[in-house]
């Protein structure tokens, strides 16, 4: 086993020169085992550059949600239409199955997934299921097995098969006692919801599987080591609330922001659910999508660290409202507080400081608050409204 070999005296090295003479145990993996005897020890860890032959070949779990359609589309669109897989446990609407691959697959099947990737040759994988954070605490036993057993599962089969692992964080992976206005990227998580802790543990555990190796007492340098010459190349972003026109939100805190725009069109009336004075960093899907691609498609010596922040705006439900009665001034707009929402809305970021994406791999969003709503309304067909309107 000369790649093990390799790894040994690697380490070895590094011990030595890191000087701190710290234990060594190893993390179990669940079968076969991972990255370090699967690549030759000569092999070329920078980014990958696909040509038109050699596209990565994707699947997407949790696919039928707010954002896995779009998601799709995009990567479609760059590396063909067969090369990206979406799969859910939903059935999926005609347009959906008819545009693309689409297969079931439940996360917690664990050698469904594994067989979905080995037959498929899957080798990036974007993980989408998940229990939001108003339904996830309407469902804690639910929440707990799709958000964290599941990503275990997911965890495994990605570090078995050298994928790449997109995981999506949120604004909700922070809590009432973190920085709240702006949140940088590293300070105090601690969650008061199942939503929140799960990506927390998403995040830490994301970082901490992309090594065999478990040092003790110099682990964050020796688990750098090994996720860039070894491990799992895992990819995350802290997305704030997403904004989408065609499809709706899967029960979330901060779905009135969707909402608004369909009760603005079809009835003139919207009752929210949040105060009018709760500010929360919000983003229009494409800017979401378009940062899930750039930051999987980053080389990997850009990023300085594997979980982002990314920010676009930040708004209150009183300025939304604001800026959608500029295209329907008719609308009237009620509030009856649902105190689970509005409890988790009071411990989440109000704004969301990603100076770090923006500095390793230049993120930068296209929408802010007029941009987003003109273009909600311009997706929704609601000209003739706004044409009376005026
Ligand atoms: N939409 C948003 O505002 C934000 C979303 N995110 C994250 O982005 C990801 C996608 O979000 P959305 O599309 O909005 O979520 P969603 O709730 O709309 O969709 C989640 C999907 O997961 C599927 N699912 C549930 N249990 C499953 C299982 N056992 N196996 C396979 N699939 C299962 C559901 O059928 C659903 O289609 C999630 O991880 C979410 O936490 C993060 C921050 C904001
Ligand atoms: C911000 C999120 O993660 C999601 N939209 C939710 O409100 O739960």
């Amino acid at each position: 086993m000369p790649i093990v070999r390799n790894v040994s005296r690697a380490v070895s090295q590094l011990l030595q020169s890191s000087g701190c003479g710290c234990g060594i145990s190893i993390v179990p993996v669940r079968c076969i085992g991972i990255s370090p005897r699967q690549v030759a020890s000569d092999a070329s860890f920078h980014s990958v550059s696909f040509s038109e032959s050699d596209h990565p070949r994707v699947l997407i779990t949790g696919g039928l949600g707010q954002l896995g359609v779009g998601l799709a589309k995009l990567l479609r669109k760059r590396f063909g239409k067969n090369n990206v897989i979406l799969s859910d446990i939903r059935k999926p609407a005609d347009n959906v199955f008819y545009s693309g691959p689409f297969i079931y697959s439940d996360i917690l099947d664990y050698k469904n997934l594994r067989e979905i990737v080995v037959n498929n040759r899957i080798t990036w994988l974007f993980h989408y299921s998940a229990l939001l954070s108003a339904v996830g605490e309407a469902n804690v036993p639910l929440a707990r097995a799709v958000n964290i057993t599941g990503l275990h599962n997911v965890l495994d089969i990605a570090a078995e098969h050298n994928l790449r692992l997109f995981v999506p964080s949120t604004i909700g992976a922070f809590g009432p006692t973190s920085p709240r206005d702006p949140t940088p990227d590293l300070c105090i998580q601690r969650p008061r919801t199942i939503y929140g802790v799960s990506k927390v543990h998403a995040e830490l555990m994301g970082e901490v599987r992309t090594c065999f190796v478990f040092f003790h007492w110099c682990f964050g340098r020796i688990s750098l080591y090994y996720h860039y010459r070894y491990g799992l190349d895992f990819r995350c972003l802290r997305y704030p609330g997403i904004i989408s026109a065609d499809s709706q939100p899967g029960g979330g805190t901060t779905d009135y922001a969707v909402q608004i725009f369909h009760d603005a069109i079809k009835t003139g009336k919207f009752e929210c659910n949040l105060k009018p004075d709760t500010r929360l960093p919000m983003m229009y899907i494409d800017d979401c999508l378009k940062a899930t691609l750039e930051v999987m498609e980053a080389p990997a010596e850009a990023l300085s660290m594997r979980t982002y922040n990314i920010s676009a705006m930040s708004f209150t439900p009183e300025e939304l409202a604001q800026e959608v009665q500029k295209h329907v001034p008719e609308l009237q707009v009620t509030y009856n507080v649902d105190a689970v929402r509005q409890a988790i809305a009071d411990s989440w970021p109000m704004n969301f400081d990603d100076s770090n994406a923006r500095r390793d791999w230049g993120w930068k969003h296209d929408y802010d608050l007029p941009e987003l709503v003109s273009t909600m309304f311009s997706f929704l067909g609601s000209d003739s409204r706004i044409a009376q309107a005026n």
